[in-house]
């Protein structure tokens, strides 16, 4: 049998696994990539972009259905589900092709397109036969659709992000089940392009959000569109070409839909590795323990990267833990730790949602902030959501933020740097707004901590805030 040799080993070549071959090889590593498909990363394939692209396509039918509040008489508005998912397929194929070009552009050797498992700390045995012996690895294998079992006898009427996008055409009715990122992302837009959606969450907090009035507010705008049940268990059962599916909690009912999206998690995908040769600690969950500034798994040779460690399962964390990964990986036994950045989440519903740095711990201020009467969303016709930010006493320096509102996704970005930066609202208050701008609903907020601060206001400032200025 063929053996392989090399100084780091990487195991999935995702959007974490490339960043980790990239790191380790410009450290002079010697490295191997392995994966079972090489079909591209999981974002370019079934996650961030064609679901993007769908959201995108559910913007503009929004868009043309509620372009007579502006005065603009656009008629009747018709969705083709299947130019919808053509296009989102084509657009999809070039992200994905750009992926593939990249590992295309990998010297020789580097690829290896096969399953791995660990038969020892720094062996692995490939399912085509062949060995690795490595100086380290990196795992990186991210993670998979889970379908609770109530779901695994719907056969094809049962979708994952895995299928969503490849069908053919959209489905009259659909039922949600999960009011985390996917589901929430996917329902709006399916609403929007007038399919018939209920969302059911055995939970309550959509979203992962614990605030008491941004849930309500991001409930409330969800609500509005399509149908939610929270606090329900459900079950399915396939009746010919429909899948039937009952709730009992909050609510109790049942109903027939075309197809049933499962979005209830992606836990990381490990069973395969054969973990238990790698001889690695594993915690409850049966992931290898490790270390967020390393990425390495105790004192071990192993490094994980990506969803695979379910830390922070969006795209820019699987990329730098992977460049940290591969990194440690390539110089190994010297390990450096690296800072990492403060929480950042982002859900792409509309209007979106971003949860960044802490929100929650003792000496904390809240200040808030209420979009319904913002002067720019207004003008938009979009004036909805709540702005909370958090920051620390005495100071008020900006700690953390959750926001609901329009331009979320944007505002988001420029309060990531604030909290980077040590800025306080005080010093942001400073900063000039322009008008008409989403960034002045962020003031009103950005005073209530400055009045419970050491750092009062500078007096300069004005403190008037009427939504037309
Ligand atoms: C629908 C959806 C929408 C999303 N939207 C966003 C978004 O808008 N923004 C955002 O930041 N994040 C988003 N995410 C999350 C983001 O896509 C992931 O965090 C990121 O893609 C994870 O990358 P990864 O490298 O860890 O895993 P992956 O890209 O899944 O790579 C893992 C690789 O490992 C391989 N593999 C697994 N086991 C083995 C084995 N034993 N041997 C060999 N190879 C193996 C697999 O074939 C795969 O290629 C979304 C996710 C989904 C599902
Ligand atoms: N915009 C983004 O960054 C983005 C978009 C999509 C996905 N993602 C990533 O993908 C990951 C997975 O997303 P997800 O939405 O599948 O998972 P999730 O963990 O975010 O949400 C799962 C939801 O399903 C519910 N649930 C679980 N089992 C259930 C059951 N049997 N019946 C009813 N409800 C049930 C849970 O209460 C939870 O609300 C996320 O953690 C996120 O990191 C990110």
């Amino acid at each position: 049998m063929a053996g392989h040799q090399c100084d780091v080993a990487i195991i999935g070549a995702g959007t974490a696994g490339l960043a980790a071959e990239r790191a380790a090889r410009s450290e002079g590593a010697k490295t191997l990539l392995i994966d079972e498909h090489f079909a591209g990363t999981v974002c370019a394939t079934v996650g961030c972009m064609p679901s993007k692209l769908l959201i995108a396509a559910a913007g503009a039918a929004h868009a043309s259905r509620r372009a007579s509040v502006f005065g603009v008489k656009t008629g009747e508005i018709h969705v083709d589900g299947r130019a919808v998912m053509q296009r989102l397929r084509a657009e999809r194929d070039k992200f994905v092709q750009g992926t593939l070009q990249g590992i295309a552009d990998l010297s020789d050797g580097i690829c290896i397109k096969s399953k791995a498992r660990f038969t020892g700390p720094t062996q692995l045995e490939l399912a085509n036969g062949e060995h690795v012996q490595a100086r380290t690895i990196v795992i990186a294998t991210g993670a998979y659709p889970l379908v609770p079992k109530p779901f695994q006898d719907l056969g094809d009427l049962a979708l994952t992000n895995r299928s969503l996008f490849e069908i053919e055409d959209l489905p009259r009715s659909l039922a949600v089940i999960g009011g985390g990122a996917i589901g929430l992302e996917i329902a709006q837009a399916m609403a929007r392009l007038g399919v018939e959606t209920v969302l059911f969450d055995r939970g309550n907090a959509l979203g992962g959000v614990e605030t008491h009035d941004i849930q309500q507010s991001l409930a409330a705008a969800m609500r509005a569109e399509f149908t939610l049940h929270l606090g329900v268990d459900v079950s399915a059962v396939r009746r010919g070409d429909k899948a039937q599916i009952t709730w009992s909690g909050d609510s109790e009912g049942s109903r027939e839909f075309d197809k049933v999206l499962v979005a209830t998690g992606r836990p990381p995908w490990l069973g395969d590795l054969g973990l238990a040769k790698s001889g690695l600690d594993l915690d409850d969950h049966r992931t290898p323990c490790f270390d967020r500034t390393t990425m390495q798994c105790g004192d071990s040779p192993v490094f994980m990267a990506g969803d695979a460690n379910a830390d922070a399962p969006v795209l820019h964390e699987a990329s730098h833990e992977g460049a940290i990964a591969g990194r440690n990986a390539a110089t190994f036994p010297k390990v450096a730790p690296a800072t990492r950045q403060p929480a950042f989440s982002l859900m792409f519903t509309d209007p979106p949602l971003a949860v960044l740095g802490t929100t929650t711990g003792q000496d904390v201020i809240m200040g808030g902030a209420d979009y319904s009467n913002q002067g720019r969303a207004k003008v938009e016709a979009r004036a909805q959501g709540l702005v909370r930010l958090y920051a620390a006493k005495p100071n008020g320096r900006l700690i953390g933020a959750e926001l609901f509102c329009p331009g979320a996704d944007h505002m988001a970005h420029l309060l990531v740097l604030a909290i980077k930066s040590g800025e306080t609202a005080a010093s942001l208050l400073e900063m000039p707004f322009y008008h008409p701008t989403l960034e002045e609903g962020l003031k009103p907020a950005l005073r209530a901590i400055c009045k419970a601060s050491t750092k009062a206001l500078p007096n300069e400032q004005d403190t008037g805030d009427p939504s037309g200025a």
